[in-house]
C-alpha cells in the first residue's frame, strides 16, 4: 500500500516511511491511495478467530508489502500478551440495545494501548531492518503519553520526548508518565493546552531541517499506523452482533478524532455501519460543527474528561479530504484559513455529508457526573468520565433494531475524583500500579515556545546518547 498526503504536495509513501515519518512534509496527514475493501466473505472469515489474528488480518492489507503476514501476526500476538482480559476487548450489555466495549484492559488502562502496544512492535521491527533510530516526539492530553512511554520504554531505537499540558491531567495519568524513568524517555509539562502541545509538535515537523536532524517521528493519531490499529476492534464488535450480516453503530467519546476516523475507516472497507455518534465534554467543536456547521475555536477549558480537552481536532483533515472528493487544493485552502482564523469554512454540501452519518451529542461537567451516577445506579456499570460521554451519546442516537456500542475508552481508575464525586466508589488501581503515588517522578517544565521545546529535544536526546 502508497500513502499520500491531504495536502496533495509530499511524495507518495509505502507503510513503514509513513509509520517512521508520522505527519506529511506537506504538514498534511496520510491516508491510503487505495482503500482495501473486504468482501462479505473476507469478513465471514474473520468470525472467531482470536484478537491478535484478527487484528492482523484486518491491518495486513495497510501494511502489506513491508511486512508479511507472519510477520504481522507475531507482532500482534505479542503487542496484545500483557492484556489483563482474555477477549482483549469484551463486550458487556448496559441498556436495552446499548453496549459497551471496553478498550482499556491494556497496561496503561486506556484504548490508547490498543494501537500503541502494536505501534512500539512496528517501530522496533522496522528499526531494527533499516539499523535507525527515530526521536519521538508526541503530545498529550493525558493517555497517549503513558501508552507511549509504555510501549517504547528501554528501546534503544526510540529516544521518546512527551509534552503534556502542565496541572491539565489527572494526577494518576501524570504519574503514569512521569514516574517511568528509563533514559530513552523524557516528560515535559508544558505551560498550556493540549491544543498548544500539538501546535508545538507540528511546528517542529513543519521545521524541515531540525525534523531531519533529528529523525523525528510521531506516536500521535497524526501517524497512520496508529489509525490503522485502532480499525480493527470495531470489526471484532461488529462480527459480534452479526455483521456482515447485520448493521450495528458505534458511539464514540472524541477528542482529537482519531479513534471514531478508525470507525469510519472499517465502514469505508466495507463493514456495514449504520451511525457514528461523537461524544464531547464542554470543549464541543465537534458536536458544533455537526449541529450547526460551526467549527470556531473558542478556547480550550478544563473539565471531568480530560483526554478530551481538545479543540483542533487533527483526524478532522483526514474526513474533510475524503468527503471533499480527496481534493488536497481544497483540503489544504480550509486547513490553512483555519489555522489563520480559528474557523473552518466547511462548504455546505461538505457538511451535509458528514451529518449524514456522524452525530454529535455534548455534555458539561454537571450531567457528565450525573451520567456516571445514572448508569451506575441503573445498570452497575462504573465509566470512567471520558467512556459515559459516548454512552451517552450511544443512548441518545441508537435506533430500534440496530445495537449501539459505546467505546469505553479508560478504565475509571484512571479518574479517581471524579468517580467519588459521581458515586462515592473509589476504582482501585490494577496491582501492577497499586504503588504509583509512591514512585519517584521526573519531568522538566518549559514555556510553550518551539524554541524551548526543540533545546528540550536536543538535550534528551543527547542525554540519552551519552547515557
Ligand atoms: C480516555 C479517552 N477517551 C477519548 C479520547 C478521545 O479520542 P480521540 O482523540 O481519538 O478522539 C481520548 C484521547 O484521545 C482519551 O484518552
Ligand atoms: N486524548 C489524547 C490526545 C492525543 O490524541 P492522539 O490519539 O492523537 O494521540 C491523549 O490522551 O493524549
Amino acid at each position: 500500500m502508497r500513502y499520500i498526503s491531504t495536502r496533495g504536495n509530499a511524495p507518495a509513501l509505502s507503510f513503514s516511511d509513513v509509520l517512521l515519518s508520522g505527519l506529511a512534509e506537506d504538514g498534511g496527514l496520510y491516508l491510503p491511495q487505495a482503500w482495501p475493501e473486504f468482501s462479505l466473505d473476507d469478513w465471514r472469515s474473520l468470525r472467531g478467530l482470536p484478537y491478535p489474528e484478527l487484528a492482523a488480518r484486518v491491518m495486513a492489507p495497510f501494511t502489506a508489502p513491508d511486512i508479511d503476514f507472519e510477520t504481522l501476526k507475531s507482532l500482534c500476538e505479542q503487542a496484545y500478551a500483557g492484556f489483563d482480559h482474555p477477549a482483549i476487548v469484551p463486550v458487556t450489555q448496559v441498556e436495552d440495545g446499548l453496549f459497551v466495549q471496553e478498550l482499556f484492559h491494556g497496561p496503561t488502562l486506556a484504548f490508547k494501548d490498543m494501537a500503541m502496544q502494536v505501534l512500539g512492535q512496528l517501530f522496533e521491527h522496522v528499526l531494527t531492518q533499516r539499523n535507525d533510530h527515530v526521536t519521538i516526539v508526541g503530545a498529550t492530553s493525558g493517555d497517549t503519553g503513558s501508552a507511549a512511554i509504555e510501549a517504547c520504554r528501554g528501546r534503544k531505537r526510540l529516544s521518546v520526548i512527551i509534552l503534556h499540558p502542565k496541572g491539565r491531567t489527572s494526577e494518576v495519568q501524570r504519574r503514569q508518565m512521569t514516574t517511568v524513568l528509563d533514559p530513552n524517555i523524557t516528560n515535559l509539562a508544558v505551560e498550556g493546552t493540549f491544543d498548544d502541545c500539538q501546535d508545538l509538535v507540528k511546528t517542529l515537523f513543519a521545521d524541515l531541517p531540525f525534523r531531519r536532524e533529528m529523525n523525528l517521528s510521531a506516536v500521535n493519531s497524526i501517524n497512520w499506523a496508529r489509525i490503522a490499529a485502532q480499525i480493527p476492534y470495531y470489526v471484532h464488535a461488529a462480527l459480534t452482533f452479526g455483521a456482515p450480516e447485520r448493521e450495528v453503530s458505534f458511539a464514540v467519546p472524541t477528542g482529537n478524532f482519531g479513534n471514531i476516523l478508525a470507525a469510519w475507516a472499517a465502514r469505508r472497507m466495507g463493514l456495514p455501519i449504520r451511525q457514528l455518534c461523537v461524544g464531547s465534554n464542554r470543549n464541543d467543536i465537534l458536536t458544533r460543527f455537526l449541529n450547526a456547521n460551526d467549527m470556531t475555536i473558542k478556547g480550550v477549558v478544563p473539565s471531568l474528561s480530560p483526554s478530551m480537552d481538545i479543540q483542533v481536532s487533527s483526524n478532522f483533515e483526514r474526513l474533510l479530504f475524503e468527503l471533499l472528493g480527496r481534493d488536497a487544493a481544497a483540503c489544504t485552502w480550509i486547513m490553512t484559513g483555519f489555522r489563520a482564523t480559528g474557523h473552518m469554512d466547511v462548504p455546505e454540501e461538505t457538511w451535509e455529508r458528514a451529518r449524514s452519518l456522524f452525530s454529535g451529542l455534548a455534555l458539561d461537567d454537571t450531567q457528565t457526573e450525573a451520567e456516571i451516577r445514572a448508569l451506575h445506579q441503573k445498570s452497575g456499570y462504573l465509566a470512567d468520565p471520558h467512556s459515559v460521554i459516548g454512552i451517552a451519546a450511544g443512548r441518545k442516537f441508537r435506533k430500534p433494531g440496530t445495537p449501539m456500542i459505546a467505546e469505553a475508552t479508560a478504565h475509571p481508575a484512571k479518574f479517581p475524583d471524579a468517580m467519588v464525586a459521581a458515586t462515592g466508589i473509589h476504582p482501585a488501581l490494577p496491582v501492577h500500579m497499586a504503588d504509583l503515588y509512591e514512585r519517584r517522578e521526573r519531568y522538566r517544565t518549559v514555556p510553550a515556545t518551539p524554541q524551548a521545546i526543540k533545546d528540550a529535544v536536543r538535550a534528551a536526546v543527547a542525554d540519552c546518547n551519552a547515557g
